[in-house]
């Protein structure tokens, strides 16, 4: 076991070496730490005050050159200090100099669940500094933080075929709480008869009243589900009229303009209470019934929720088949009508293209994305229409950015796991899927 991690030293490839270093430690030394003697590593390990709990998530990397001789193995055995240490480097032959490669210690000072290791290219996160080195026209424009609505309880298992227990999505709200969302769509005040999957709704947010700080929106279609949604203690609600009229009967039994003026008088009943409305255009992109869709459509659905007082305008390409080049069509139609500020994007991964299209909005300035852990969704309306981006993915890729999210990678994978194995299949998500290998192959070593 690690000194202060739980988790046994899983690999030859790398090793988990998980230490708790107040903030101070690290903009001391920087992100990136070679060593390239066993005194250099000894001078580092000193200054490192164990078991004190930084303020806030932070990652080190201790990188070892290939030409380093076997010493330095021997060296890291002493400072570890622990036998399950030692027979790891005896048993994977780290101190010979053929296996030196990173390794990776990713600091946590809540708890270590979320330590994961895997080998050079096992994690996108960039530190401030490369941040700041992103001068190019193309990045310069994405916001330095982004909000992520977390939809899979809602979006996703509305999808399932099979009926997920209450305390089974009451667990995976907390878990995805945990990982630092600050918003997870809770479920939909919709008729039971429509949606069954969600026929739970008010238990399930009456299991969570007492989680503070997140904020957990639910749909409501019509009044009648915005009142039940009230009574039941939603302090965030969201309207989804479609930008196809087709879409919208057969998703809502009406077309776009009723629908709309649903959503008004949705709106006015919450600002009367100062519930935040949230609005949803679907088919932004394209229509399982009407094929493609004008960008002016959706503007002028934008511009109507724009104008009834919505918080925020999430645009869902509900079937995935946006791709950059048509998501830039459909932002500029947009942002002529909506404030950059006031928009989100919400992408299903029919057609791989989901991040790609994230990606064209942050650079359009776009500073909120909906997203479903584990890939999990698809539209019961739209034939087809396959998961929703995934939020580990969408995490990675911010990493990479260096864009802030607040969302622990880690603790986001298990909260996939756990709602994956559930379900009993594999996660929609490549990237805790590739992460997730590593430790399944390093442990079995
Ligand atoms: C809008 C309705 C209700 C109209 O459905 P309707 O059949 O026209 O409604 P109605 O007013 O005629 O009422 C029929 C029955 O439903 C009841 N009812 C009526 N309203 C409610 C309510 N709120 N909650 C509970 N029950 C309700 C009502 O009381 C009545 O019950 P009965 O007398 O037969 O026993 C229906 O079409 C519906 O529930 N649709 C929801 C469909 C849905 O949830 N789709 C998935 C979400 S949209 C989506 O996923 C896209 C999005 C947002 O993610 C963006 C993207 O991915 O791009």
């Amino acid at each position: 076991m690690c000194k202060v991690c739980p988790y046994p030293i899983p690999t030859h490839h790398c090793l988990l070496f998980s230490v708790s270093l107040p903030i101070g430690f690290i903009h001391d030394h920087r992100f990136l730490l070679s060593f390239t003697s066993p005194t250099t590593m000894h001078k580092i390990t000193q200054r490192v005050p164990f078991f004190n709990p930084p303020p806030q998530l932070v990652t080190l990397f201790f990188s070892a050159s290939s030409s380093a001789p076997p010493t330095h193995a021997l060296h890291f055995r002493e400072i570890t200090n622990t036998r399950e240490v030692r027979n790891s480097f005896d048993r994977y032959d780290i101190k010979g100099s053929s296996r030196w490669l990173n390794w990776t210690s990713r600091l946590n000072y809540k708890s270590h669940a979320a330590c994961y290791v895997v080998n050079r290219h096992y994690t996108s996160d960039r530190s401030d500094t490369c941040t700041k080195e992103f001068s190019s026209k193309l990045l310069r424009d994405i916001p330095d933080f982004v909000k992520i609505v977390e939809v899979g309880v809602r979006d996703g298992l509305q999808n399932e075929k099979a009926i997920v227990p209450t305390d089974v999505k009451v667990e995976l709200i907390k878990l995805l709480v945990s990982s630092g969302l600050s918003v997870v769509e809770a479920t939909s005040f919709v008729s039971p008869k429509w949606i069954p999957q969600l026929a739970d709704a008010k238990d399930v947010l009456a299991a969570i009243q007492n989680v503070v700080g997140v904020g957990f929106p639910v749909l409501t279609p019509n009044l009648k589900g915005f009142e039940a949604a009230v009574a039941a203690g939603a302090k965030e609600v969201a309207v989804f009229p479609a930008a196809s009229e087709s879409f919208s009967k057969a998703n809502l039994n009406c077309g776009i303009e009723d629908n709309l003026s649903r959503c008004r008088d949705i709106s006015a009943a919450a600002r009367n209470l100062s519930i935040p409305v949230r609005g949803y255009i679907s088919c932004v992109v394209g229509c399982p019934l009407e094929g493609n869709i004008a960008p002016t459509k959706v503007a002028y659905v934008a511009k109507s929720l724009y104008e009834m007082g919505c918080s925020e305008i999430s645009l869902g390409d509900t079937i995935g088949v946006g791709t950059p080049g048509s998501v830039i069509q459909l932002l500029e139609a947009v942002l002529d009508v909506v404030p950059t500020e006031k928009l989100a994007v919400h992408f299903h991964d029919t057609y791989g293209q989901a991040l790609s299209n994230i990606l064209i909005s942050l650079q359009m300035g776009i500073g909120t994305v909906d997203s479903s852990v584990a890939g999990l969704g698809g539209c019961p309306y739209a034939k087809g229409a396959t998961g929703n981006v995934a939020t580990e993915d969408v995490v990675y890729m911010l990493n990479g950015l260096g864009v802030k999210t607040n969302v622990d990678l880690g603790k986001l994978m298990l909260a996939g796991e756990f709602i994956c194995n559930h379900l009993g299949r594999a996660s929609g998500s490549k990237a805790a899927t590739a992460l997730s290998k590593v430790t399944t192959h390093a442990s079995k070593l």
